[in-house]
Parts: C-alpha cells; sequence; structure tokens
C-alpha cells in the first residue's frame, strides 16, 4: 500500500489548502467530498476529497486514463457523479436547470479542444455568455471583451473568425471568453496539449499571469514546469484515486508514493 493519501487530500499536510502567497490562510474555493463514479465497471472517481483555497493553483497530474479529465468535468457538472458533493464558494452544485447554468457562469472551463463558435467573430466569441447569462449590454460586453483580447494578446484578431487564427490564439481567445464570465474558479483541462509545442507558451503565460493575479485555478496537465512554476499545490492521482497531495517542491524532488515515483521516472526521463 503506497497511497500517501488515500482519498483525503489534506491528510500529507494537515491543511485543507495551500497558504497564500504571505502564509496567511485560505478561505475553501472548490470542495469535493466522497465523490464516486463508475463507468461501467471502471471505478474511476473513487472516493475524492479535495479542497481548493480561494485563490489556490492545484495542478492535477497523473497517468493517461487516472480520472483527471473526469474529476475536472464533474466539478463543472458535465459530469454526473454517484456519491458525494462538490460545492463552488460554499454552494452546492446544483444537478440541473438555471441554477446549473448560473453557477457554470462562477467556473470557467478551457478544455483541448478551443470549442470557439466558428461562425462568430471573436469578439462575438467572447460577449456571447455575458450578455445572455450575465445580462449584460451589447456595448458593455463588448468593451469589457475588448479588454480581455487585449489582456491575452489577440486583440488585432477581434473581428476575424476563429478558423483565421492560430492554436495558440484560440485558446487564449477560449480563456479570455471564460474571463469574460467572472468566473469564481478556472479549470483547464490540458489546454496547451492540442497546440504545436511553439505555441504552447504562449498559453501558459496567459495562465501564469492569472495565477499571479489570485485566480483560483485547477488545472490539468502534463506541463511540468507550468506545475513547477504556477502550482500551490500538485494532485497526483492513479487509478481514480488521489494518491499523493504536495507542493510542487516536494511532489518533483521526493515524491512519497511507489506510484507518483514511477510515473515521475517515466516522464522525467523523455
Ligand atoms: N464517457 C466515458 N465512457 C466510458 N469510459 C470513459 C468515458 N470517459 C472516460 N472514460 C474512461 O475513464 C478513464 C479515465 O478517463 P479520464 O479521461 O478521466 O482520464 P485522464 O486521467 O484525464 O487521462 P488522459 O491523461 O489520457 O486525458 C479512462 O479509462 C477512460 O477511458
Amino acid at each position: 500500500m503506497d497511497d500517501v493519501n488515500p482519498g483525503q487530500a489534506d491528510r500529507t499536510t494537515g491543511e485543507t489548502v495551500a497558504p497564500d502567497r504571505t502564509g496567511g490562510a485560505r478561505e475553501p474555493m472548490v470542495v469535493i467530498e466522497g465523490v464516486n463514479k463508475h463507468f461501467g465497471d471502471l471505478h474511476v472517481l473513487q472516493d475524492i476529497n479535495l479542497t481548493v483555497g480561494k485563490g489556490e493553483v492545484v495542478v492535477v497530474l497523473g497517468p493517461s486514463g487516472s480520472g483527471k479529465s473526469t474529476l475536472c468535468r464533474a466539478i463543472n457538472r458535465l459530469e454526473t457523479i454517484e456519491s458525494g458533493t462538490i460545492s463552488i464558494d460554499g454552494k452546492a452544485l446544483p444537478e440541473e436547470g438555471k441554477a446549473l447554468a448560473q453557477l457554470r457562469a462562477d467556473v470557467g472551463m478551457v478544455f483541448q479542444s478551443f470549442n470557439l463558435f466558428s461562425h462568430k467573430t471573436i469578439r462575438e466569441n467572447v460577449t456571447l455568455g455575458p450578455i445572455k447569462v450575465r445580462k449584460k449590454s451589447k456595448a458593455e460586453a463588448s468593451t469589457q471583451a475588448d479588454a480581455l483580447l487585449e489582456r491575452v494578446g489577440v486583440s488585432a484578431q477581434a473581428d476575424k473568425y476563429p478558423a483565421q487564427l492560430s492554436g495558440g490564439q484560440q485558446q487564449r481567445v477560449a480563456i479570455a471568453r471564460s474571463l469574460a464570465m467572472g468566473p469564481k474558479v478556472m479549470l483547464f483541462d490540458e489546454p496547451t496539449s492540442a497546440l504545436d509545442p511553439e505555441m504552447v507558451n504562449e498559453v501558459l503565460d496567459v495562465m501564469v499571469g492569472l495565477a499571479k493575479e489570485g485566480m483560483t485555478m485547477i488545472v490539468v496537465t502534463h506541463e511540468m514546469g507550468f506545475a513547477r512554476k504556477a502550482a500551490d499545490r500538485v494532485v497526483f492521482m492513479a487509478d481514480g484515486q488521489v494518491v499523493e497531495v504536495a507542493t510542487p517542491e516536494e511532489f518533483f524532488t521526493a515524491p512519497k508514493s511507489a506510484r507518483a515515483k514511477d510515473f515521475l521516472g517515466k516522464i522525467l526521463t523523455h
């Protein structure tokens, strides 16, 4: 039994979340308790417990098929769960309906595939949600979109269509689109995996900027440089379980579980 942290995110440190960068305590933002899910016979999420604090950046690492994406999608109710609870800023995730749409607006999600609306301009992609869900006026949403597009470095593309942009630019638009909803937490599910290598850093730089500004982030990625640089804590998953939770320094220099050692041995030697 090599699990350092079977199912309970805070047993290693005794803290439910990492302290903030001044050493202060954080309020919980995302609380995941006793979450289970199966796909047929596969127990893909096994009694997952994890608390992510406000402004905390948690990077989820683990071998392919360990349940990282499923966990991310469950936090946004894109996947149902069989048992357990997930709450965002003190509110339990509702099952469906208007309340779910509102709560989802608080949880931005950026996927591997950018999922932009192909027949809408870049600016329209960013204004749509704020107008429909946040009930902003068109003018207000447009001003905000232009500021966000500037922030992620694609303002010159505002009147173009997604297919006219590079993958890295499209992914930065996807981030701007999520930010336009004023999310309380951002989920990133392998946001750079579909990008050509030269575009990876332009997206990671935007994410590092967000982390520095205090956005609460849960990031599933294979980018170890990002994990080292930006994560407050690393959550290592294997076979549907949270196996280890540690600071990046602890995780990369002295992983405690055999499965994490094996994982790091495989990825860091290539
Ligand atoms: N909709 C589904 N139906 C059935 N099985 C699924 C479904 N989605 C995922 N799985 C299975 O659940 C397991 C966990 O998948 P998941 O995508 O969460 O893993 P992951 O850790 O994110 O992997 P990767 O790093 O390869 O993206 C895998 O074995 C996968 O094949």
